[in-house]
């Protein structure tokens, strides 16, 4: 490509600045904020350097301040309604797959039980609306032009979709909310009307079956096609799959398995970002499904499926799949299978001590990047010590001026025990680690 052509992509290729134009990962969690009630109405659509924003920020400290005034909490607004109205968008938008991630672990800090199943629920009832980017046309600030997320929602709560008597950071509800903006109709082009979906269903869909007895997700909103069907080809990391793309060994049909990616497999459930978009690159976006325990960007679509739960390490089936196994993946019904019969054969007699990954060779750049790390580390090194009189500064946090604060937790029995980090100059220690526990990743119990 000459310079030239590349140099005029560069400077077109983004919307704006600020957050990624499209309905990627931080537009999402914007759009689900104003859903949940949390943040303003109309506040997640307008680009990072319009003007409106510094009204927006204005209007968001007089809110706090007001709501400290009439003693509104957190989990006043975060109710269960609440999160069902924030799938409700997000499965409207087609939002990112890590919307499912956060959404989990906001309402376990809520208190609030939220499961895979709410967003099976949700998403069965609620059709996807927006065109937008990746997987459709148009980014963000075109969904600010034709009127912003209150469209999407006054056009929910039209049909029955959302609740409307919740409260919201306004200290009113999101139905009062809405008829002050009194948002204008779908425009039809960037928000299809209620009854033209792009989808019948929403944007995300829960899988479940043999290979993901717990769960996997899957953003169907850049499909077309229900099915799925090839061989595997199983990688201990994103790596070696990346290896495989670009050693071109990558065949239409194959299913690319990546396990050991999730959240205490990578550790850290990483985007398999770069492999997603290197597949797309080669050509093979349509003709290879990728699978794994790690996650996605905000930005992936088409024949992706994350989240794969339970995890490799914790020796789910993803830990037993081989080369040449058959996988089926069925959006319209919601399943993810191993087409061996039946798979839990594989397992050894006794229960799985902790399958472990192959290793497979580094680069130079990573063997590069592990040495400064560990020096790093060396220099640095992260305590982990029980806070002194955290119990005593929460209580006092709890309360302001002699009102409820909003953000306030309340006390958990593990909340003494839990450890915070410090950095500290090097000497002496262990790094400490904080226990991971649950299933699903980001389901109550988990760090999600
Ligand atoms: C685009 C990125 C970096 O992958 C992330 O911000 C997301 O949207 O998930």
């Amino acid at each position: 490509m000459p310079p030239a052509d590349l140099d005029a992509i560069e400077r077109a290729i983004c919307p704006g600045e600020g957050a990624c134009g499209g309905m990627y990962t931080a537009n999402t969690m914007a759009s689900a904020a104003e859903a949940l009630g949390m943040s303003l109405p109309g506040s997640a659509a307008p680009p990072a350097t319009d003007r409106r924003r510094d009204g927006f920020a204005r209007r968001s400290g007089q809110a706090v301040v007001e709501m400290l005034r009439q003693g509104i909490t957190a989990r006043q607004i975060m109710t269960r309604e609440a999160f069902e109205n924030a799938i409700a968008v997000v499965m409207a938008f087609g939002g990112s797959t890590n919307a499912v991630l956060h959404l989990l672990a906001i309402a376990h800090e809520a208190d609030v039980d939220l499961s895979l199943d709410d967003f099976r629920r949700v998403g069965a009832r609620v059709p996807h609306l927006a065109n937008v980017k990746p997987f459709g046309r148009y980014v963000m600030k075109d969904v600010d032009h034709v009127g912003g997320v209150p469209v999407v929602m006054r056009a929910l709560l039209d049909a029955g979709l959302m609740h409307g008597d919740v409260l919201t950071v306004t200290g009113r509800t999101l139905a009062e909310n809405l008829a002050e903006i009194a948002p204008p109709d779908v425009d039809g082009k960037v928000l299809r009307a209620m009854a033209e979906p792009i989808h019948r269903t929403g944007g995300i869909t829960i899988l479940e079956g043999t290979l993901a007895p717990e769960g996997a997700v899957v953003k169907s909103a850049g499909f077309d096609e229900d099915v799925f069907e090839g061989t595997a080809r199983v990688f201990d990391g994103e790596r070696g799959a990346m290896d495989a793309v670009e050693d071109g060994t990558l065949q239409p049909g194959d299913v690319v398995v990546i396990r050991y990616e999730g959240p205490k497999g990578g550790p850290g459930m990483r985007e398999m970002l770069a492999v997603t978009g290197a597949i797309k690159g080669a050509g093979l976006g349509k003709d290879v499904l990728l699978l794994t325990d790690g996650r996605f960007s905000g930005g992936t679509t088409g024949l992706c499926v994350g989240h794969v739960a339970p995890e490799a390490v914790d020796g789910g089936p993803i830990a037993f799949v081989r080369d040449g196994d058959r996988i089926r993946l069925d959006v319209a019904q919601g399943r993810l299978d191993l087409l061996v019969d039946p798979a839990e054969a594989r397992r050894p007699p006794g229960g799985l001590d902790r399958p472990r990954p192959q290793a497979h060779p580094r680069r130079p750049r990573e063997v590069r990047q592990a040495r400064r790390l560990r020096r790093a580390r060396r220099r640095l090194r992260l305590t982990s010590a029980p806070a002194p009189g955290l119990d005593d500064a929460r209580a006092d946090r709890g309360r302001v001026g002699g009102v409820a604060a909003p953000f306030h937790r309340r006390a958990r029995p593990s909340d003494g025990a839990r450890a915070h980090f410090t950095w500290r100059a090097s000497r002496g220690g262990r790094r400490g680690r904080r226990g991971r526990t649950g299933t699903h990743p980001g389901a109550p119990g988990c760090d999600g």
